[in-house]
């Protein structure tokens, strides 16, 4: 496997299809889906010459974390249904390259089992608020007592997006044998996850309350809501549109990545997700602003294509391109990236 993309197809060729569909679908008619892709597409890198810099720095330090390279792993539901290992191979994974996994709340391993199975991985934990604030505070304790160093909010899902290749497939369960561990709720079994319209900035608020883990806002597009996310508290702002999962016809992630590190400026660290399939994408969104980028897709094709091992590759790939693609743009760090070697068409 030489790139992302051949990931894809080899696990498109494993994967049971309903749940490829599932994995690698969007919402309405994925004009966001393959917008996040495109827009990298349509930027160009303006290379630096001559800086004469024997070796290049990749690490980043998040929320007084260090990972070994600006690529988080995005928060992703169901990793069983690629890998029978899920969550723990993934979890492996990322500790051995020395970056953050973000846990998703319907991962179908329980997040203490994804922390015991990797208890070198920096893990941050993904929450939808739900509506039955006790029912969240209770997720929230056993996030951190899993030993879990964030809670990243995802707040674009007021409604669960419309995925018709979903509804074609029929896939609106787990099979049996799997659930969202996460939401055991003793006897009275595995709860449905909300996702409500009535969750409002007040329940931010009441969440840092109940929690002193750091709280990263996901699914930020407007810069009106990053300078609000940065008032209520947030540690960290998530460009995110979901992958293309949430509200089609949004843009890309990386269109707007420019306003909203101008309105965050500097405040809080910015990331990012969406459509980050090179290391060339890397240096795209951390020279106009993001303080690194989380993947999505890639991770759980890794995992279905070979586990552990898989996933491990992916990110392995990804830190080898962005080392070349830096050499090559004259920077001997990702921090010497700047807007000024990116170029858009006219
Ligand atoms: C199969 C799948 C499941 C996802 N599950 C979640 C989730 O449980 N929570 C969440 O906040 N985001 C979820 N996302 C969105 C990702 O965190 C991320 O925003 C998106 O995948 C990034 O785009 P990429 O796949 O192009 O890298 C999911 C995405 C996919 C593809
Ligand atoms: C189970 C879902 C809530 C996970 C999700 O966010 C997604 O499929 O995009």
């Amino acid at each position: 496997m030489f790139s992302l993309r051949e990931f894809e197809a080899l696990a498109r060729e494993r994967l049971d299809p309903a749940h490829y569909d599932y994995f690698a679908g969007g919402a309405g008619d994925e004009v966001t889906l393959r917008a996040n892709e495109a827009a990298f597409g349509r930027l160009a890198l303006l290379p630096r010459v001559l800086r004469g810099a024997e070796k290049r720095q990749l690490d980043v330090t998040l929320l007084g974390r260090r990972a070994s390279m600006p690529v988080l792993v995005a928060p992703t539901a169901f990793h069983r249904l690629a890998h029978p290992e899920g969550e723990r191979a993934t979890a492996r994974a990322v500790a051995a390259a020395e970056t953050i996994m973000i846990v998703s709340m319907a991962s179908t391993v329980a997040i203490e089992d994804v922390a015991a199975a990797a208890p070198e991985a920096t893990l941050w934990f993904q929450l939808y608020i739900q509506p039955d604030m006790a029912f969240t505070e209770s997720i929230v304790r056993r996030a951190e007592a899993a030993g879990c160093r964030a809670l990243v909010v995802t707040v674009d899902s007021s409604a669960r997006g419309r995925r018709e290749r979903e509804l074609r497939h029929g896939f609106d369960d787990l099979p049996d044998g799997m659930c969202c561990e996460n939401l055991r709720d003793g006897d009275a079994g595995v709860r449905p996850i909300v996702m409500s319209p009535s969750i409002s900035w007040e329940h931010v608020h009441r969440l840092r309350q109940i929690t002193a883990l750091p709280i990263v806002l996901k699914g930020i597009l407007h810069p009106e809501d990053a300078r609000t996310a940065i008032l209520h508290g947030a540690a960290a702002v998530m460009v995110s549109n979901h992958g293309g999962r949430q509200l089609d016809t949004t843009p890309a992630t990386i269109e707007m990545l420019p306003e909203i590190a101008a309105a965050v400026c500097g405040a809080v660290p910015v990331l990012l997700d969406g459509g980050v399939r090179r290391g060339t994408d890397v240096l795209k969104a951390l020279a106009l602003g993001a303080d690194a980028v989380a993947v999505g897709r890639p991770v759980i094709w890794g995992l279905a294509a070979d586990g552990e091992r898989g996933a491990g590759r992916v990110l392995e790939l990804l830190r080898a391109e962005i080392e070349q693609a830096l050499t090559l743009c004259g920077c001997a760090s990702v921090h010497d990236l700047d807007p000024g070697m990116v170029r858009r068409p006219c």
